[in-house]
């Protein structure tokens, strides 16, 4: 009997696919070598994380990573006191005595900079403009002096020396973004800063390929799609649209649900439209009508068969 192959082929990478990519990941990973912390912003959802995790794995080091928020604070960095530790002993040898000890000491745990700074790991601090600014500027004597203050630490140095192998990755999103405070350009000016824009469509559709059981024709169908809706967005700020995330949404949804990718399905219209809709209404001026009919006229020229 011969034996079937069961085995699925194993989908190639984007990153290992797209010459665009492939030029950026090496340059990037010469910076970070070199000892230049690198920094990649750009709207939401097109890749910056995905990216900035992929090129700190490729650096060999153990990767570290701190999301950026606005109750981040000195001590989730550095570390804090978290307690007591007591330590009595009883003695009661000779029975007339009685005698206790007791030593009280603090416990410490490092925060995640610190662990990262003194152990050289890969950082990457995933939307930093989300903290404010007075937690972020503890990166201005890492990034320049190379030592890390020890502020409140009460230990008998007042700074520790950074790692040689520590390097960091930064990501972004534009300042008009809601809840991200202004760059702060003593920073900005330590970092290589590399802006990303919406993937190209044909890196696009690799990526909802490689998410999804979507076929490649029918990948690209759905981005030609994202594209065209991109294009409906009027306003001139950095949030245009929906981004990759919504294309991946569809052909996930559209595969799990057996909603064939076709525009005069009802189901995947509804589908594109639910997804679609909302970003698309955030990025335009026109009338709520206007653009539901720009919108399901987009939807219905999807034809993947
Ligand atoms: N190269 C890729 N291949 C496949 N999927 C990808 C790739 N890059 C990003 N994605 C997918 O796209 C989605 C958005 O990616 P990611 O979170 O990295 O974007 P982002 O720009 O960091 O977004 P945000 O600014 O909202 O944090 C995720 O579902 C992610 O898995």
């Amino acid at each position: 009997m011969t034996e079937t192959k069961t085995k699925k082929k194993k989908k190639k990478h984007l990153y290992d696919q797209s010459t665009y990519f492939k030029g950026l990941i090496r340059r990037s990973l010469q910076y970070l070598k070199t000892g230049y912390p690198i920094h990649f912003t750009g709207p939401s959802g097109i890749g910056k994380t995905t990216l900035a995790i992929h090129i700190a794995k490729q650096h060999k080091r153990p990767v570290m990573l701190i999301n950026g928020n606005r109750d981040l604070s000195n001590q989730d960095l550095l570390g804090a006191f978290n307690g007591y530790k007591s330590n009595k002993v009883k003695d009661n040898y000779v029975r007339s005595v009685y005698k206790i000890e007791e030593n009280v000491t603090e416990s410490w745990s490092d925060g995640r900079l610190l662990e990262a700074v003194k152990n050289g790991y890969t950082l990457v601090y995933d939307e930093f403009t989300r903290s404010p600014p007075e937690a972020n500027n503890i990166f201005l004597p890492i990034l320049e002096e190379k030592i890390l203050p020890l502020y409140g630490m009460k230990k008998k140095n007042s700074f520790i020396k950074v790692h040689p192998d520590f390097s960091v990755i930064f990501t972004s999103n534009p300042v008009e973004y809601a809840g991200v405070y202004d760059l702060q350009d003593a920073l900005l000016d330590r970092m290589i800063t590399l802006p990303l824009e919406h993937m190209d469509q044909e890196s696009e559709a690799i990526a909802v390929v490689d998410k999804s059981a979507v076929t490649k024709a029918e990948a690209e169908e759905i981005v030609a799609f994202m594209a065209r809706v991109r294009n409906l967005c009027t306003k001139k700020q950095a949030y245009n649209g929906p981004g990759l995330r919504a294309s991946i949404m569809i052909a996930d949804l559209a595969k799990r649900y057996e909603i064939p990718i076709d525009g005069t399905n009802e189901a995947f219209v509804q589908l594109c439209f639910d997804i679609t809709w909302f970003p698309l209404q955030a990025c335009t001026d026109k009338s709520d009508d206007r653009i539901e009919k720009q919108l399901l006229a987009e939807c219905k020229k999807i034809k993947a068969g």
